[in-house]
């Protein structure tokens, strides 16, 4: 793959996404996004109450995230994006938008330049039991530990001919972030 201009830290609910990417956007000095904070409460609401999102939930939220990378990819800048872009559609929107994909979203304006996000895919991967135990032990957060199996159930791995390395989350901190910066030499 030519250099990617964006980084995708993916993963189910508390596999590290949000710690490793914005650790990740402070070593490489890249904007840094989390797509938590691009939830309409909707959908921040119904995960709090138990209830997975679905296509229709997730959507337009992976639409504006496009929105916002391309946007950043378009002016030089290079991002790190924390976001669970559990499914290969989901991921292929953060690339493409909605157009080229094959879900739908409706508020997807229009393309002034032609602009490639080429992303580089990190998956966070790890037994259900690690990650299930730091959900119960991470605090102040919307997300109920009680969805980490909807999230398994969900996620389908990145595969060829998306660009993307595994990294399981029994590693520490220092060792996720080198081999991601390996990958990026
Ligand atoms: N590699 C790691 N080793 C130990 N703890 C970690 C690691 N990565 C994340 N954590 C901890 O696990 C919890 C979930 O991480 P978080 O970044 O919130 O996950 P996510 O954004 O995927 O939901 C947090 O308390 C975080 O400090
Ligand atoms: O697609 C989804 O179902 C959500 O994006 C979900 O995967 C995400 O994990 C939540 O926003 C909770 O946030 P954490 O991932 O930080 O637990």
């Amino acid at each position: 793959m030519e250099a990617p201009n964006a980084v995708l830290v993916m993963g189910v609910s508390g596999s590290g996404k949000s710690t490793v990417g914005a650790l990740l956007a402070s070593e490489l000095g890249w904007k840094f996004y989390d797509a938590d904070d691009y939830h309409p409460e909707e959908n921040r609401m119904k995960m709090q109450k138990g209830i997975p999102l679905n296509d229709e939930d997730r959507i337009p939220w992976l639409c504006k995230l496009h929105d916002v990378l391309r946007r950043d990819v378009a002016s030089g800048q290079h991002v790190v994006l924390a976001c669970s872009a559990l499914k290969k559609v989901y991921r292929d929107i953060l690339i493409q938008g909605k157009d080229d994909a094959p879900l739908k979203c409706d508020d997807l304006g229009k393309e002034e330049k032609p602009v490639e996000v080429k992303l580089l895919v990190v998956h966070l991967t790890g037994s259900f039991d690690i990650i299930s135990g730091r959900l119960l032990r991470r605090k102040d957060h919307f997300m109920p530990p009680e969805l980490l199996q909807s999230q398994s159930d969900t996620l389908e791995t990145p595969s060829a001919p998306e660009s993307f390395i595994q990294i399981n989350v029994d590693k520490n901190l220092s060792e996720i972030i080198a081999t991601i910066m390996e990958t990026l030499k």
